[in-house]
């Protein structure tokens, strides 16, 4: 899905950023698991239901008409998905929804009353596919996950979909480890962690002794990463804490060897003009990053230099080229020589999208 962010429109005047505290949000205090219960992606349910070849034909041709009839007005109008994306997406539900989706080629089969497995009924296809067409509601949270580097995590409503750029950071603390064995075996914190991708993707590179905190304030981000930890069998090497930023690692001040966020970051008053599938599904609590999009990066841009040990390495995403250069400037002005080897470093589409640093010994 595209993350389609108007860029580089941010004032220049900045909110004085208090250490462990959460600017301009309501602060949970709680470090305890959250009790909502995650929900399971559509192809990892039981195969409970079954439809003909007959009525599934149907079924994929009015979804396929439900595409042709849409075009691509959602592209015109907001830079959504187009019919090419729309189709893909189609093609991926059937995938998921279906037991055996290599076995069964429905939609050239002669044998119009042979039965075909399901992981939903075939009402609930319906919905499903009316849901993406007509609420654009995004793909992801229809089929309840999304495949992010070799992992395949859960999602749902309440925690952003994450996006292929932010795959790249865990390939930035690869690269700092790799050339320090004391970065690899040390405790790292993956702040606001949403699905819990960052975490599961840095506790896979790190060492038999390294660690990783992953916190968010919402509860359901925290069940969320939970749930994906758990199928990637990581929960003894990270622990999923909710909080406000800080506030879980307030333990181990001084004793990070890495942090890592991708924080929350558009202006205010930009998200009503997103693609509707980022404006009206995904949580503004993961997107709302104030008036000018750095509350959150300065922030925590500030706090690391508390949390980290000497020598402990820092990553940020941010929106682009203004907001990376904000906080360079923030990390050698206002955090006053804290941070050395600082860098802005580009993703693969050209824009210079993380800051990285380290402490200063
Ligand atoms: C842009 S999303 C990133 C999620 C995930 N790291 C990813 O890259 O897909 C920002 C995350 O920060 C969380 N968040 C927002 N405010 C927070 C706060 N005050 N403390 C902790 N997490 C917060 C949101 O719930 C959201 O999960």
């Amino acid at each position: 899905m595209k993350w389609i962010f108007p860029r580089g429109c941010f004032s220049s005047i900045l909110q004085p950023v208090l250490l462990h505290s959460n600017p301009g949000r309501p602060v949970s205090c709680s470090t305890v698991f959250s009790s909502h219960k995650p929900r399971i992606p559509l192809h990892l349910r039981p195969p409970t239901s079954r439809a003909t070849v007959a009525d599934l034909k149907k079924w994929h041709i009015w979804a396929k008409n439900l595409v042709s009839s849409v075009g691509s007005t959602f592209l015109d109008l907001d830079n959504g998905p187009d019919s090419t994306l729309l189709q893909r997406e189609l093609t991926w539900l059937v995938q998921d929804a279906f037991e055996n989706p290599n076995k069964v080629s429905f939609q050239n089969s002669n044998d119009d009353d042979s039965v075909v497995s399901l992981r939903a009924c075939l009402d609930d296809l319906y919905e499903m596919w009316k849901q993406r067409i007509e609420e654009r509601r995004p793909f992801q949270y229809v089929v309840g996950c999304e495949h992010w580097r070799d992992l395949v995590l859960s999602v749902e409503e309440g925690v952003l979909i994450p996006r292929p750029e932010t795959e790249m950071i865990v390939d930035l603390v690869n690269d700092a480890v790799n050339e320090n064995e004391e970065l690899r075996n040390g405790l790292w914190a993956d702040l606001g962690t949403g699905s819990g991708s960052l975490a599961i993707g840095i506790g896979r590179i790190l060492g038999d002794l390294g660690k990783v905190i992953a916190t968010d304030l919402s509860p359901v981000a925290v069940s969320v990463a939970s749930y994906n930890v758990q199928r990637y069998d990581l929960q003894d090497k990270i622990a999923v804490k909710q909080g406000s930023w800080f506030e879980p690692l307030k333990n181990v001040e001084g004793e990070l060897a890495g942090l890592v966020s991708n924080p929350p970051y558009i202006p205010s008053d930009h998200i009503a003009g997103l693609q509707a599938e980022v404006a009206k599904h995904e949580p503004r609590l993961a997107l709302d990053g104030g008036a000018n999009g750095m509350n959150d990066l300065l922030h925590l841009c500030s706090g690391a230099v508390f949390m980290l040990k000497p020598g402990g390495f820092v990553a940020f995403e941010t929106n682009g080229e203004t907001q990376s250069k904000f906080l360079v400037e923030h990390m050698d002005t206002e955090t006053k020589g804290s941070f050395h080897n600082v860098k802005i470093i580009s993703d693969f589409a050209g824009f210079q999208r993380y800051v990285t640093g380290y402490k200063a010994r």
